[in-house]
């Protein structure tokens, strides 16, 4: 699908300014084909990205009505630092309640990028307002490979952001970097079981599955989360909590994953796509073009009960519109 290069439409700006008065000249610049082929009916932008529409309310009275509630966002910043801005600030705002609804706050991070968006969390005012006692920190994904290694994913957000934020040691869940991939995996696994009964983790009364707090994930150029990767069987698998696989088409090839039942079952998920390299995989998942049988793994991500925002930019959506 290509968009043409339209100017806003008054009906553009309506739609958003009822929204977010404070919307960035990119916000109101989103042609109206472009609203329409957006699966996600929240539009926001730049560093105020907040702006709720029509499908937040009929969300909140399904929530009301006692079922499961999903709800999607896509957030639009001008400028990397208000994407991380914002990302701190939403992240802190889970971390309060959760920490006062459960005792824990729950929290999943992949490798990649999304590691750098977290840097604000680990400043002033975050650093000293946060609860990080009630921190647990898990992986979505990580590589076979020592903690110590330049691919590891616990590295990566070690020392980007973990050792800058005083959450207890303990508390960090990183994989036992001694066994094989399959038995990383079930060794994980085991211990999110334990996590479950010891009432750290919460569990989806609508899934079955773990449900965590918040889940901080990237998104590869060719539409992969976590450690699914398109066309992969283990896409498919939908008892096992954590898998693995040996044959990533990006290396380093053997990897441990979550599954996306348990992506799906998240109360929160924060999908970081950012840049030029990720417009072809972001037009495939956000236009309303649906070849069911050809979805990529960023497709597939669709909570049950919880909220799914995507926090992007202008280069990713580019070839949504002719920005
Ligand atoms: O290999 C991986 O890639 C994805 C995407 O990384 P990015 O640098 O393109 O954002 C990442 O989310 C995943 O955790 C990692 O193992």
């Amino acid at each position: 699908m290509s968009l043409p290069a339209v100017a806003s439409t008054a009906a553009a700006s309506t739609f958003l300014s009822s929204a977010n008065p404070r919307r960035s000249s990119f916000a109101t610049r989103i042609p109206a084909p472009l609203r329409r082929s957006l699966p996600c009916r929240l539009l926001s932008s730049s560093s105020s990205p907040h702006s709720s529409l029509a499908p937040v309310s009929a969300v909140a009275s399904q929530a009301a009505a006692g079922e499961a509630a999903s709800r999607k966002k896509l957030l639009i910043f001008d400028a990397e630092e208000d994407l991380a801005s914002e990302l701190a600030k939403r992240a802190a705002e889970l971390s309060a309640r959760f920490a006062a609804e459960r005792g824990a706050f729950t929290v999943v991070l992949s490798g990649g990028s999304l590691v750098k968006a977290l840097r604000k969390l680990a400043e002033p005012p975050y650093l000293e307002a946060v609860d990080w006692s009630r921190w647990h920190v898990f992986w979505v994904d990580e590589r076979v490979v020592p903690k110590n290694h330049a691919d590891s994913n616990y590295k990566l957000a070690s020392d980007g952001f973990l050792s800058k934020v005083p959450i207890p040691a303990g508390q960090v869940y990183a994989i036992n970097d001694t066994l094989s991939a399959e038995g990383a995996a079930e060794d994980y696994e085991a211990r999110l079981r334990q996590l479950v009964k010891d009432g750290v983790i919460g569990m989806s009364p609508v899934t079955g599955f773990p449900k965590f707090d918040l889940m901080l994930m990237g998104m590869g150029p060719d539409g992969h989360v976590a450690s699914l990767f398109p066309g992969h069987p283990v896409v498919n698998e939908n008892q096992k909590w954590v898998t693995f696989v040996k044959d990533s088409p990006k290396p380093p090839p053997e990897r441990i994953t979550f599954t996306l039942p348990v992506i799906n079952s998240s109360a929160y998920i924060a999908l970081v796509v950012t840049g030029a390299g990720k417009a072809g995989a972001v037009h495939k998942a956000l236009s309303e073009e649906e070849n069911t049988s050809d979805l990529l793994p960023v497709e597939m991500v669709s909570l049950h009960d919880g909220e799914l925002a995507w926090f992007t930019d202008k280069p990713a959506l580019s070839m949504l519109s002719s920005m």
